[in-house]
């Protein structure tokens, strides 16, 4: 008689498949990419490089495996996540790249139309408006154009390219200047004295349990090639002025004011954006960061 078969038991699908990972198509991660591209590190993922709203709803949703997610998102799935642990797009002061760019004074402003590729700035800016300044403007979402924004409201909250372009077009326009631009990194040291996270990487709990080695080799290959970046950050710069309209000294100080560290200040400012965010029902209360083990 022939032996029975052995039962081998059934491995799913995400067991043996490339980590679908997620990348934010905007400057402020470029050191990332382009320490991986030039690190010679051998990442052997599937990289869907998007804008932040739709990288959130993929990572949400389990179409991505590890990504970036806004801070706002994370907090309302944080029970579906683990955190990469020294990893995350923000800034201690001015960032640079996420404003409220207004065609009147900032206390005049009674419309405000919103960036649709942003889930944390967008909020923050309601909370300095309403709760730090008294004002109360209407809302809309806009995909992220600021002549067209501003064509419809009376300012406007933009992040990314789009936005530090708000600021250096304001810098070199000086007082000629026809609009406000107001730093939102900045404005939320000068409100809280901490440093803002405006988005962590994280793995899906479920994939994290299953394959918790890819998660460290991805963490790892993208904190090396950002370091290497940082090490080098004359020569990205250098790079990426070719085909940006920004220029090499921009793009140098742009790298060099993000902050991209996850530590105990940063994780303070979560702490109290979080707290503010809750108070206004848009996260839930007393979120647990879990981290991935490192
Ligand atoms: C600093 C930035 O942080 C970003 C802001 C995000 C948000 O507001 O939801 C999401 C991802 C980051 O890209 C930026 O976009 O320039």
């Amino acid at each position: 008689m022939p032996a029975a078969p052995v039962p081998v038991p059934s491995v799913p699908a995400s067991a043996f498949r490339r980590p679908r990972v997620g990348h934010i198509q905007f400057l402020n991660c470029l050191p990332l990419y382009w320490g991986l591209v030039n690190s010679g590190a051998v990442l052997d993922v599937e990289l869907t490089k998007d804008t932040p709203d739709r990288l959130n709803e993929a990572l949400v949703a389990g179409d991505l495996d590890i990504g970036p997610i806004s801070l706002v998102e994370y907090l309302r799935h944080a029970d579906e996540l683990v955190v990469l642990p020294d990893l995350a797009v923000g800034s201690d002061g001015p960032v640079l790249s996420v404003v409220l760019a207004s065609a009147v004074p900032v206390d005049r402003i009674r419309s405000v139309a919103l960036g649709s590729t942003s889930r944390t700035s967008v909020l923050l800016a309601q909370m300095l408006l309403e709760d730090r300044l008294g004002l109360w403007p209407t809302y809309t979402i806009m995909p992220p154009d600021l002549p067209l924004m501003l064509r419809e409201a009376d300012a406007a909250v933009l992040i990314g390219d789009v936005a530090l372009r708000a600021t250096y077009d304001a810098e070199r326009a000086g007082e000629a200047h026809p609009l406000h631009v107001v730093d939102l990194g900045a404005a939320w040291r000068d409100w809280s004295g901490l440093p803002m996270v405006f988005a962590v990487w994280a793995a899906r709990r479920d994939f994290a349990q299953a394959r918790p080695g890819v998660v460290k080799e991805v963490h790892d290959a993208f904190r090396g090639s950002l370091d290497l970046a940082l090490r080098q950050v004359d020569a990205v710069a250098r790079h990426a002025a070719r085909w940006e309209v920004f220029d090499v000294a921009t793009l140098t100080r742009y790298f060099t004011t993000l902050d991209f560290s996850l530590g105990e200040r940063q994780l303070e400012g979560i702490t109290a954006f979080a707290r503010r965010a809750a108070a206004r029902d848009a996260v839930p209360a007393d979120v647990n960061v879990l981290f991935a083990n490192g």
